[in-house]
C-alpha cells in the first residue's frame, strides 16, 4: 500500500517542501501539497488547518509541516484533537516522536535546519513505528475531556 502523506507550511517552509514533495515521490509516497504554492508572505494557519482535517478525516497516513522555526505549524496543528505534531530538529527526536508520542505530523524549522537534515529527519519519522506498550496508555490521556 503506498502511504499517503500531506505537506504544507508558510513562506518560510516554502523553499524546503518544494524539494521535499520532489524527495517523497522519488521515494515513492503518494503526496499532496496543501500550499502554499509561491514564497509570498503566507499565513501557515491557513495551510494547517485543512492539512490536519484531512489527516483526521484518514485521506493521509501522516504530514508534514515546515515554517521558519516549526513553532507556528506545530502549535496550530495541535490545536486538532486527532493531530500529535511534533517539533523536531535532531534525528533522535524525530524517532522519539514516533516511537514515545505516536506522533502524526512533523514539524520542522526551515530556518534553523539545512535541508538535507530535513530530509533526514523526515525519513526517520515515515519509517519509524510507534512502540505502543507504556507510551499508548499516556498517548491515550492526552485529549481533552
Ligand atoms: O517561524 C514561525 C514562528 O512560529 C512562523 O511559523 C513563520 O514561519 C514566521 O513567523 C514567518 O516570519 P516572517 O517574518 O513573516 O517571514
Amino acid at each position: 500500500m503506498t502511504k499517503k502523506i500531506a505537506i504544507g507550511g508558510d513562506h518560510a517552509g516554502y523553499a524546503y517542501k518544494k524539494e521535499m514533495v520532489k524527495k517523497l515521490e522519488e521515494s515513492g509516497y503518494e503526496v499532496k501539497d496543501f500550499g502554499p504554492y509561491t514564497d509570498d508572505s503566507a499565513d501557515y494557519p491557513d495551510y494547517v488547518h485543512p492539512l490536519c482535517e484531512a489527516i483526521e478525516n484518514g485521506e493521509f497516513h501522516q504530514g508534514i509541516l515546515i515554517c521558519g522555526s516549526g513553532n507556528g505549524v506545530a502549535i496550530t496543528a495541535n490545536k486538532h484533537q486527532g493531530i500529535r505534531a511534533a517539533l523536531c530538529w535532531d534525528e533522535e527526536l524525530a524517532a522519539l516522536s514516533r516511537q514515545h508520542n505516536d506522533a502524526n505530523v512533523l514539524a520542522l524549522p526551515a530556518r534553523f535546519i539545512p535541508f538535507d537534515l530535513a530530509e533526514k529527519l523526515t525519513k526517520i519519522f515515515l519509517t519509524t513505528d510507534f512502540e505502543g506498550g507504556r507510551h499508548a496508555t499516556r498517548v491515550g490521556k492526552i485529549a481533552c475531556k
